[in-house]
């Protein structure tokens, strides 16, 4: 490929920052003002250049075509019940997003409740959060405009469909729950951001501190809302809230990062004789008794039978237990469910009055079980295939359940369980078909493989039957290693176009850092153990070329957020060990993240670079200060980075574009632009793409162009022909 043109971004070498006698330059912080004249035009002139390389990747119009064909099949998500009613969401196939439907029963005709595609002409205003009022009366919805994180919440009634004037704003990262008088409802926020002139949300970056819960009353101004609890002692503090099932009890979970942690209050509200109507136009909290009023443990309500409580934690359990207590006896906790041996008790869910579904996650696949919620005991072994647990829908005055079910080569089943017959049934309520999908054609494998530490990281490879172990195949892996999270087998449209029309091998490393053994495993992978992350990665890296799938030069990393970290660590340590490299939305500067919207909540997983200890940790391998020249490094075997894919977009405010921006900049100068023969031919780029954010809610077409644009660039890098 002819040597690219790269734009030079200046580099002010005056910003030098002192980290506990340290001295580390930022010639690129200017790049942190979204706002900034020169910021945007270093953005306007990397798209022109990505646009460029996308032009000559030959497969771009192919896979556009065949992912969109893919994507277009119907998709219904599992019903939930409300009052007398039943609810879903379910997209056409190539809607922008999915409609919210109701009908009076299972069998009743649906009506379309709320279209979210109405919202804009783009579909870039999704529907981020949704709340039912226990009668069904109300529907309070949040909306996310191009991405953000920030929502804005409305109310509609049912019935009529009609949406009221309410309207919340500066709401962020919130559960929202009725009262059972259907009068209003719960919901966190934070104070308004200033508003510059020309404020577009989600594109700043100023930190998210100093939340709040209030609760509304339908047919009110925000203004007069109730606040109802906050901590200005401690900025960080996150606060979510939730109405017990009987409606007698509001629970308080308190977090102040994203370790599986959290305090426990609670409000017995049936002390207050005209619900919430007393508080309104007082200034004082709602009474509040501390239940846990520590961050030792995370508790998660299952169920309560007035004052006797069930809760899902992880005290003294990492692999997590069921454990009950009284109200009126606090200090005395017994385990419903004792902790596993091996498997992690990933969900428990009351039903059918006496009952709780769980599930297991033993070795990254799921067991479902349903038990006594009472003793806990085993009453019946679900049976369901390789695969996950995507959702159940169940409450505890349900005996009708459904059970979402995904895996590699399953794109989804909706199981229906009847819990009244003696032996539940799991019939198939809904199935998902994908046009130009034969499961037959592919094999799913788990593998165990030993990682520089002896340690064995699980992974699962998707490939075509019978293909030869010959290191010909173009390779994809992907993983993140991060916060607790399981990356479980999943669907993906894109993927069975690559494994179908490029031959590609698709895989799954379960590094360290996720929740796929428990509470160990996330810590393993984290704070001074975040490396094991990367070497996990590479170890499976070298597997999948040892074990002759693939050969470094055709063997594609991928990964975001976190993951995006995981791909910025693993191309600057080994640089010879890929072909290419996707990093989406990545966390690349290790020490400054905790300045920017809600990264101070990361510092569980990463540390913070204020403490000295932890500055050590981070400087070793943030991906923005560890950018070297593979060929200075090892002269006598000449290699240069793989071909790199930066992916951002300008309202993602969950991991700010300057990570990616900065670190672009940093690899364009050091590997490409400054050098006149460089070695670096493989191209560094940035895709960064406009009212677009961190992921969720993105709309259909975005999905589908994103995919076209990665998967292309990675078909041409790694030399992959396609066959139709
Ligand atoms: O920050 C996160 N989640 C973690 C997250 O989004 N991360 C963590 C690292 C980068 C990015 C990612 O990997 O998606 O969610 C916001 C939140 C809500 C409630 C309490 C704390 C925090």
């Amino acid at each position: 490929n002819q040597p690219l043109h790269y734009p030079t971004a200046r580099r002010d070498v005056s910003v030098i920052d002192d980290y506990h006698g340290v001295k580390i330059a930022d010639p690129y912080r200017w790049l942190e003002d979204p706002d900034a004249e020169e910021v945007k035009e270093f953005v306007q002139e990397q798209v022109t250049l990505t646009e460029s390389v996308l032009k000559t990747c030959d497969t771009r119009e192919k896979l556009r075509e065949k992912i969109t064909k893919s994507f277009d099949h119907p998709r219904y998500y599992a019903p939930f019940k409300r009052g007398n009613k039943y609810f879903y969401f379910y997209n056409t196939g190539l809607q922008a997003q999915d409609v919210l439907y109701v009908q009076d029963c299972l069998e009743g005709e649906p009506e379309v409740l709320l279209d979210p595609n109405g919202f804009s002409e783009d579909g870039t205003v999704s529907l981020n959060t949704l709340t039912i009022s226990e009668d069904a009366k109300y529907l309070a919805y949040g909306l996310s405009t191009s991405g953000s994180d920030w929502i804005t919440i409305k109310v509609m009634h049912v019935e009529n469909k009609i949406v009221e004037a309410d309207t919340l704003k500066w709401v962020k990262f919130t559960s929202i729950s009725w009262t059972h008088d259907s009068k209003g409802f719960f919901y966190s926020r934070y104070p308004a951001p200033k508003e510059g002139e020309n404020f577009d949300a989600g594109t700043e970056t100023d930190a998210s501190l100093y939340h709040e819960l209030y609760y509304h009353f339908v047919g009110t101004d925000q203004a007069e809302d109730i606040l109802c609890w906050r901590d200005p002692e401690n900025p960080k503090y996150m606060f979510g809230a939730g109405v017990t099932d009987d409606g007698k009890y509001l629970l308080l979970y308190i977090t102040e990062s994203c370790d599986p942690v959290n305090k426990v209050y609670y409000c017995d509200m049936s002390a207050f004789s005209d619900g919430l109507e007393g508080f309104r136009g007082r200034t004082d909290l709602l009474p509040f008794v501390k239940l846990i009023d520590n961050f030792d443990a995370q508790y998660q309500h299952i169920a309560n039978d007035d004052t006797e409580f069930t809760f899902l934690a992880n005290k003294d359990a990492p692999k997590y237990k069921v454990v009950r207590v009284d109200l009126k006896d606090p200090g005395s906790w017994i385990d419903v469910v004792p902790e596993s041996e091996k498997d992690v008790l990933e969900s428990a869910c009351a039903v059918n009055g006496d009952k709780m579904i769980v599930s297991y996650l033993r070795d990254v696949k799921y067991v479902l079980q349903i038990r006594d919620l009472k003793t806990g005991s085993l009453l019946r072994q679900l049976h369901i295939d390789i695969g996950s647990v995507t959702g159940i829908s169940a409450r505890r005055k349900d005996s009708i359940v459904f059970i979402s079910f995904a895996s590699f080569l399953t794109p989804g089943i909706i199981y229906q369980c009847n819990l009244d017959t003696e032996v539940p049934d799991m019939k198939i309520f809904r199935e998902i078909t994908v046009p130009g999908f034969d499961r037959t054609e592919f094999q799913v494998n788990q593998v165990f493989v030993p990682s520089q530490d002896g340690t064995t990281i699980p992974m699962f490879i998707v490939a075509r039957k019978n293909i030869k172990l010959d290191g010909s195949h173009p390779c994809l892996l992907y993983a993140y290693g991060g916060f607790n999270i399981s990356i479980t087998p999943s669907f993906s449209v894109s993927r069975t176009v690559l494994t179908r029309h490029l031959g590609a091998v698709f895989c799954i490393a379960n590094i360290r850092g996720g929740g796929e053994y428990g509470e160990e495993w996330h810590k393993a992978g984290s704070l001074a153990r975040k490396q094991n992350c990367f070497d996990d990665f590479i170890s499976a890296s070298e597997y999948l070329v040892s074990a002759g799938y693939t050969q470094p030069k055709k063997l594609c990393i991928e990964g975001g957020s976190n993951g995006g970290l995981l791909i910025g660590a693993c191309i600057n340590q080994r640089p010879d060990l890929f072909g290419c490299a996707l990093a989406h939305v990545g966390v690349m500067d290790m020490l400054r993240f905790h300045k920017f919207t809600i990264g101070h909540a990361w510092t569980s997983d990463f540390g913070c670079s204020d403490k000295k200890e932890e500055f050590g940790w981070l400087i070793k391998y943030s991906p923005l200060h560890n950018v070297r020249r593979p060929w200075e490094q090892h002269p006598e075997q000449p290699t240069q980075y793989p071909s790199t894919m930066l992916l951002t977009a300008d309202h993602d405010d969950r991991v700010v574009p300057l990570h990616s921006l900065k670190l672009l900049a940093t690899m364009q100068h050091i590997l490409c632009s400054s050098l006149k023969n460089s070695p670096q031919t493989n191209p560094i780029i940035g895709r960064i793409d406009c009212k677009a954010g961190h992921g969720a809610g993105r709309p259909t077409q975005k999905l589908i162009d994103q995919a076209a644009d990665r998967y292309s660039f990675m078909a041409k890098m790694l030399g992959a022909s396609w066959n139709e």
